[in-house]
């Protein structure tokens, strides 16, 4: 698929899954169960061991599915951002902005969302050819922050993660942002595969309810 089409969905679903396991058949289970309840944007964490397994067995499967792109997150280097890509990986998300990483990801045409904080890293990461630009934390860079980063850039396509929950996330979608990013909310609190599934689905009406 190419990164045209790969962003295309990325902001068509409206939530990317951030999916942080204890091994890569853990972050294999949680993904499945986030993409039975439609949160078909799939970033697997390099903090997870062995993340590359999980991108590798992910990518493979879903290859000829256009519903569903795996990504890679936690990329703080080109690097890592090559492992990612070479494993599958159809978008690669930093927490933080790496210019390097931008260019590695531009240079195989994969996309690339880094993280910023500041109205200065937003401006950054646009120039180096960012196709998403994250905003981390989001809670702690906050909703009006949003809006005051979209008075001068307009422009931006803005992604908050951290933070983000099932009551919320409409309301980044609603600020403009192009789509949100969800752990913790998500996958976290020791959750079964069918509560995350649960939660999926929430995720995914919250964001419709707002575009409806
Ligand atoms: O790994 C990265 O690249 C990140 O920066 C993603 C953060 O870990 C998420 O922001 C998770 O945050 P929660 O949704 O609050 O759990």
């Amino acid at each position: 698929m190419d990164k045209i089409e790969v962003v295309h969905k990325i902001k068509e679903i409206g939530v990317v899954a951030v999916i942080r396991g204890n091994n890569p058949e853990d972050a294999v289970a949680m993904s499945e169960a986030c993409i039975k309840g439609g949160v078909t944007a799939i970033e697997l964490a390099f903090t997870t061991p062995r993340a590359h397994e999980a991108i590798r067995e992910l990518a493979n499967k879903y290859a000829d599915n256009p519903d569903v792109v795996i990504g890679a997150g936690t990329v703080l280097d080109a690097v890592t951002a090559r492992i990612a890509i070479l494993e599958g990986a159809q978008f690669v998300v930093s927490p933080a902005l790496d210019v390097e990483t931008i260019k590695l990801c531009n240079r195989y045409r994969v996309a690339v969302m880094p993280g910023t904080t500041t109205l200065k890293d937003v401006v950054t990461a646009l120039e180096c050819g960012a196709d998403v630009v994250k905003i981390f934390p989001g809670e702690v860079v906050g909703m009006k922050a949003i809006k005051a980063i979209h008075g001068p850039l307009p422009q931006a396509p803005l992604m908050p993660t951290g933070g983000v929950n099932v009551d919320n996330a409409g309301e980044w979608i609603q600020l403009g942002c192009v789509a949100v990013g969800a752990g913790g909310a998500l996958t976290g609190g020791g959750k079964t595969a069918a509560e995350i599934t649960e939660t999926a689905k929430k995720f995914i009406a919250a964001v419709k309810a707002v575009r409806a």
